[in-house]
């Protein structure tokens, strides 16, 4: 068997990993009670995922279009099932799974789901298998839920990485769901109705590890990619281990 020398770096990602897995394994003890916890950790293992929330047209998608597109070796979409229809320019199977009510109804029953919601008078979820399928790619798991699924992800022992990508006012929020043109005036008021609500809870002391206020996109994404230094570093080393050197983004921008 060849044996390499392992770099510091390498050394402090394995350190981080650990930590992440004994996190979850805490967090199960802490609460006091296992049967409250949800365990999805055994049927995903992988790199700690990273969740982005943030009232609807905040631009989570827009942020994680940039890092997908930039960082396409490195991170994964957890592609949700909806209820809603599609959008134009959108394909089954990658913005969303779009599914019928009762289809997503039995799916949630036959514990297929790691988390579900109600929003905006239609069905959203996240599939252990949407999970599983970034995570055996060798990929970090980026999911874009609404702040019900924030709630439900923290009873789980899946130990995500929270980032909140807040609009810099409702003002804005609301010109820039108007501006996407999507929106049916009853959706964009039942979006627009949960906003503060939603943000009020996110900006809760503990809730989310890093806080991206989106007044510029740019620079939102620049925050973006310093939160997830760590893991754009690792993961690009990794793939570049894995590739000998040859694949793969260097994870140096420029
Ligand atoms: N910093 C910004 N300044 C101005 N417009 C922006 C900014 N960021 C995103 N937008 C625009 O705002 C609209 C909403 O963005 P986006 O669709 O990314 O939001 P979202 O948080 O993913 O929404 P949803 O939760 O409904 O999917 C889009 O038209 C996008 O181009
Ligand atoms: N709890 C979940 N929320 C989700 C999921 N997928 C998307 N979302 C959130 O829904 C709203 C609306 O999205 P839109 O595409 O209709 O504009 C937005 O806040 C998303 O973050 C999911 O799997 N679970």
């Amino acid at each position: 068997m060849a044996l390499r020398r392992v770099s510091v770096e390498e050394l402090r990602w394995c350190k981080h990993q650990h930590a992440y897995l004994r996190g979850a394994f805490f967090l199960q003890l802490g609460t006091g009670n296992r049967s409250k916890m949800t365990h999805v950790k055994s049927i995903i293992a992988g790199p700690r995922p990273v969740v982005l929330a943030g009232p609807s047209g905040a631009g989570k998608s827009t942020l994680l279009q940039q890092l997908l597109k930039e960082y396409k070796d490195q991170f994964g979409f957890s592609v949700s099932h909806t209820t809603r229809n599609p959008r134009p320019q959108e394909e089954n199977g990658r913005e969303y799974h779009f599914v019928t009510r009762e289809l997503m109804k039995t799916a949630i029953e036959n514990g297929e789901f790691i988390e579900h919601a109600e929003f905006s008078g239609n069905l959203y979820g996240t599939s252990k298998k949407a999970v599983r399928e970034v995570q055996r790619a060798g990929r970090i798991c980026m999911l874009d839920i609404d702040m019900q699924g924030v709630r439900s992800v923290k009873k789980t022992d899946l130990n995500p990485k929270y980032i909140l990508i807040k609009p810099p006012s409702l003002a804005s929020l609301e010109e820039r769901l108007r501006g996407r043109g999507t929106e049916s005036e009853e959706s964009l008021s039942k979006r627009l109705g949960v906003a503060d609500e939603e943000m009020k809870y996110g900006e809760m002391a503990g809730v989310f590890d890093y806080v991206i206020i989106n007044d510029d996109v740019e620079k939102a994404y620049q925050e973006l990619t310093e939160a997830l230094s760590e893991e754009i570093k690792q993961a690009c080393k990794q793939k570049n281990t894995l590739s000998n050197g040859t694949g793969g983004h260097n994870g140096i921008k420029g």
